[in-house]
Order: C-alpha cells, then sequence, then structure tokens
C-alpha cells in the first residue's frame, strides 16, 4: 500500500486536492481474488443460488424468498454463529422457504456515521479499507462453504470486483435507487437485483431504476486490474422491487396492489420482496413480525405478486451504538438499525413455512 499525501504535494494555489488531504493505492481486484480464490464447490453453489432465486422471481419456483440478517456486519465471529443457525432455518424449511443470509458490509447513511465492515474494520476511525476487503472476502468465503445464499446492498461501484462473485443477490438501497451510477452498476451485476423504494415512499423511482438496469449501459468503471475502464453491460433481467416503507408503510394489501399497477403499466413482472424494516416497521424492530404476518397472510388471501420478505435479524434483539468502545460492545447486536433476534426469526419463519407450504406451490399451475 503506497501512500501520497496530497495536501504537501500541492502548493498553495493548486486547482487540485484542494479537499482530499490523501490517497493510499489498494490492492486490486485480482490480487485478492487470487489470494482468497472461490473454490469451485462454492461456484457451483452460487451459480444454483442464484439460478434459483431469479426461478422465483420468475415464478418458476414456488419458494418464498427470504433474506435475513443483521443490518450490517461488524463482528465476524458473531456473524458466523448467526450463520450457522440460520444454515439450519435454510435446511428445515427448505421446501416452502428459500432462505438467503443478509450479509451487508456497506451502510448508506443518512447523514454520517460508521459506514460498515470494509470502510472501517476496526470501528475506530483507522479506515483500513484494504484489511476490510479481505476480511469481508475471508468471511463471504466461510459463509459459502457452509452452504447459505449472501444478500447485499451494492452501494460502493468499486466494491463488486473484489465481492460480488460471492454474493447471489444484491439491493440497491433506498438512498441510490435513483442514482444513475447504481443503475449502471445493477444493470451488469451478474444476480438478481431489488430495488428499494426511495425513503420518501416514491415507487416510481424503484421502477424506473427496474428499467434502466434492465437496458445496456456503457459508463466508466474499474477492472479487476484495477485498471480505469470503459464497462459494457447487457442489463441485468432479474430485477424487482422492494418496498420498504417510506414515510407511511406500504406492505399492506393497498400498497401491494398499487405496486402491481404500477409494474403492470410499465409492462414489467409482478415480483415484490416486502422489506418489514425500515419504514414498514416504522423503524421499531418489534413491529418486523407484524409485517410479516401480514404478508404471509395477503400470501394465503391469493396474492400472486409478493415473491420474498426481507427481515433484520440478529442473535440478540435491539442495538447499540457503533460508537461505543469496542471491549463495550455486547455480542450479537447490531450496531446499525435494531433488529430481532433469532428466536424470534426462528418462530417467524416457522409460521410462515406452516401457513403457505401449500399455498405457494399452489401459485406455480
Ligand atoms: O439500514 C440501515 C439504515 O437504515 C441506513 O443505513 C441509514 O441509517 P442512518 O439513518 O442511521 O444513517
Ligand atoms: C439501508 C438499508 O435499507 P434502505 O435502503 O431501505 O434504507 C438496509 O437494508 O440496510
Amino acid at each position: 500500500m503506497s501512500e501520497i499525501n496530497t495536501q504537501s504535494a500541492s502548493p498553495r494555489g493548486s486547482l487540485n486536492d484542494i479537499h482530499v488531504n490523501a490517497e493510499e493505492v489498494l490492492i486490486t481486484p485480482q490480487q485478492l481474488r487470487d489470494e482468497l480464490p472461490l473454490p469451485d464447490k462454492s461456484r457451483e453453489f452460487i451459480i444454483n443460488a442464484r439460478q434459483d432465486i431469479a426461478n422465483i422471481i420468475h415464478k418458476k419456483d414456488h419458494r418464498l424468498l427470504v433474506i435475513s440478517g443483521p443490518c450490517s456486519i461488524h463482528d465476524v465471529d458473531a456473524a458466523k454463529e448467526y450463520a450457522r443457525q440460520l444454515k439450519e432455518l435454510h435446511e428445515l424449511h427448505k421446501d416452502t422457504l428459500y432462505i438467503v443470509m443478509r450479509v451487508y458490509f456497506e451502510k448508506p447513511r443518512t447523514t454520517v456515521g460508521w459506514k460498515g465492515l470494509i470502510n472501517d474494520p476496526q470501528m475506530d476511525g483507522s479506515f483500513d479499507v484494504e484489511s476490510g476487503l479481505r476480511t469481508a472476502r475471508e468471511l463471504l468465503l466461510y459463509l459459502t462453504e457452509l452452504g447459505l445464499p449472501l444478500a447485499t446492498e451494492a452501494l460502493d461501484p468499486i466494491s463488486p470486483q473484489y465481492l460480488a462473485e460471492l454474493f447471489s443477490w444484491s439491493a440497491i438501497g433506498a438512498r441510490t435507487t435513483e442514482s444513475q451510477t447504481h443503475r449502471e452498476m445493477a444493470s451488469g451485476l451478474s444476480m438478481p437485483i431489488g430495488f428499494k423504494n426511495g425513503t420518501n415512499g416514491s415507487l416510481d423511482v424503484a421502477i424506473n431504476a427496474m428499467q434502466s438496469a434492465a437496458s445496456s449501459h456503457r459508463f466508466m468503471g474499474i477492472n479487476r486490474q484495477g485498471q480505469v475502464a470503459l464497462i459494457k453491460t447487457s442489463g441485468n433481467p432479474d430485477g424487482h422491487v422492494i418496498l420498504r416503507g417510506g414515510k407511511k408503510p406500504n406492505y399492506e394489501e393497498e400498497s401491494i396492489k398499487l405496486c402491481e399497477q404500477q409494474l403492470a403499466e410499465h409492462h414489467l413482472e409482478p415480483g415484490i420482496v416486502v422489506d418489514c424494516s425500515h419504514g414498514n416497521s416504522k423503524k421499531d424492530y418489534r413491529r418486523q413480525p407484524l409485517v410479516a404476518e401480514n404478508v404471509f397472510g395477503q400470501i394465503v388471501q391469493g396474492n400472486q405478486s409478493i415473491i420474498g420478505i426481507m427481515l433484520e435479524s440478529h442473535l440478540s434483539e435491539g442495538n447499540q451504538s457503533a460508537n461505543l468502545p469496542k471491549n463495550e460492545l455486547k455480542y450479537g447486536v447490531s450496531v446499525t438499525d435494531a433488529c430481532i433476534d433469532f428466536a424470534s426469526t426462528a418462530n417467524l419463519l416457522a409460521k410462515g413455512a406452516e401457513q403457505l407450504s401449500q399455498v405457494l406451490k399452489s401459485r406455480i399451475a
């Protein structure tokens, strides 16, 4: 890693780097991939998981997609323990639910705050991004070997070259669904992509994003060697909407119908994932099970468009400040949005599997 102090390199009066203090050259994506390669067995597993999820989106697989996991990953040991428990649920409910682990390394902030494990893995303002990338890749390799499909938010347009091959599903978040950069990136990503409605509740931005990302784009990015490159994409055919609520929730029947109508008006497939957290839980984690149960009820009543749910779930409930000294952080508790605990997650998914096992099968003609 080589660091250039741009302030000392820029004499007074310079037009450049006025607000840039320093830059460091990072390991290239290819170097990290060589250092931590993806075994063939894991590659096969991810190819199949992406296909399973695409089949759910296009209604060729009856199962309900369940994306469950911490709001953000900050502690690798806790993430591994969560994954081992989630893997049991994945197996237990595999005929009805397709359970994928949320592994979010990049957090979009409303203003400022800890931006995730890649940006600041030590959570102390040391911003050791190279070690963040390495830790993230090591963890993804472990989780894949465990046999869990993995989900993330694609936020940084550079990090996919380092990590994206390990994910089977990605979201474009509420704060970036309207961003051209993110729509271009989504058009080239190799896994199914969900687009969240905007933080104010706007569905239009997600529908526009789906159309944009399904198209081919030309844009500047980096290649695996870390060079700036002109990227040419063919478009992502597996886009769908994620309803996350906004100023008010949008998971109830009326909102789902409105979303179905808007998708139909744009000749888009009616595949909807409901995020049970965020605006839909009014930021109260205890409400997530209520949202999920309402969604299960809609499916039992004959809804055909809901293809999945998302849960913010961790080993223990609630959250804590990411600014606490490391030795004061409680194990298995979120440092970003509050989560439901694992026992509640397991109860909820057992209820869902029981209620939906027959009805989901009858959806696929
Ligand atoms: O899901 C996580 C948060 O809702 C998102 O990153 C915004 O967090 P903030 O409003 O605490 O910055
Ligand atoms: C940031 C997230 O969600 P949203 O984009 O809906 O706020 C998230 O799911 O972590």
